[in-house]
């Protein structure tokens, strides 16, 4: 664990991106959720729309269609109207029934049909056991006690989202960074993603059975700016529908986002001020889906 964490580590540092292999979620539990997901976008939106976001009690749980997200807002969208993003979307938060229900990023799912929800939920399941493993080798890599992140993720703001991207000319995502802790992302065999690296963008071609995993912002924080968080966008296919599935990772609610001991000192002093997670993330749901306040 040990050298894998350092490897790790670097590349947080170096990067922001990753390949994960030999995670151990098996291909058929990702085939599964792919094939529901498939299923679900190929029905007309009407019937997508049973489970839209906005019928949500807070409006982040469910379907989203065409347009309704966009990414690259806070980036040259100040005040200048944009199409929004080429691509559709649902979401599905972990099991809420052991949560209590206080904030405003904790809702009920919406599922259209026990046939879409169990391979769905078993796939978030899954790719949130790898999660736990990373947050050890994360803290691992920072010099943190190994149990560290782990303490602060038992009970995880985590979002899955199923992406369905339609064939297109131009951009299905905008460029962005993540809001959160980490994204650990499947990507079907389309491809389309690309990272910011220098002045160039590099894309991420799949690799079969691989996750990409991506340090979003609240992590660059947490870490004083030593973990990189690093645009990205997606690019279209002219031809092929293209599907992917982040589950976007955060801690337990309550847990404050502070500079960590083992990544300042006096050269390097705390650089963004102590903030707690739920807050970080409602403000940038709020700038990116119009529909949520
Ligand atoms: O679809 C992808 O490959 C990436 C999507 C993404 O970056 C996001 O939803 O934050
Ligand atoms: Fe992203």
């Amino acid at each position: 664990m040990e050298s894998l964490a350092r490897e790790i580590g670097a590349a947080c540092r170096n990067v922001g991106f990753l390949y994960l292999v030999n995670h151990g979620v098996a291909t058929a539990t990702i085939e599964a959720a792919l094939s529901a997901m498939r299923e679900f976008f190929a029905q007309p939106v009407e019937a997508k729309r049973r489970v839209a976001m906005k019928k949500s009690a807070s409006g982040i749980r469910g379907y989203f269609g065409l347009g309704e997200e966009d990414l690259d807002d806070k980036i040259d969208g100040v005040g200048t109207p944009t199409k929004g993003d080429w691509k559709e979307g649902f979401d599905c938060g972990c099991d809420v029934e052991a949560l209590e229900k206080q904030s405003p990023l904790v809702d009920d799912n919406q599922w259209p049909s026990p046939e879409f929800r169990d391979p769905v939920m078993a796939y978030q399941r899954a790719v949130l056991g790898v999660a736990a493993r990373l947050m050890t080798a994360f803290a691992i890599a920072l010099d943190v006690p190994a149990e560290f992140f782990v303490d602060r993720t038992k009970r995880p703001l985590a979002t899955l989202r199923l992406l369905h991207y339609p064939p297109s000319v131009g951009l299905g995502s905008g460029a962005h960074t993540d809001y959160g802790c980490c994204t650990i992302l499947y990507q079907d065999g389309v491809g389309g993603l690309e990272v910011k690296l220098g002045d160039d963008w590099v894309p991420v071609p799949p690799a079969r059975d691989a996750f990409v995993v991506n340090i979003g912002d609240m992590m660059h924080r947490w870490t004083n700016g030593r973990f990189a968080s690093t645009l990205h966008r997606v690019r279209a296919n002219p031809t092929s529908h293209r599907y992917s599935l982040p589950l976007f990772f955060n801690p337990d609610i309550g847990v404050r986002v502070e500079c960590l001991p083992t990544c300042c000192d006096e050269d390097h002093p705390p650089r963004y001020e102590s903030a707690l997670a739920e807050d970080l993330l409602l403000q940038r749901y709020r700038a990116t889906f119009r529909h949520i306040h």
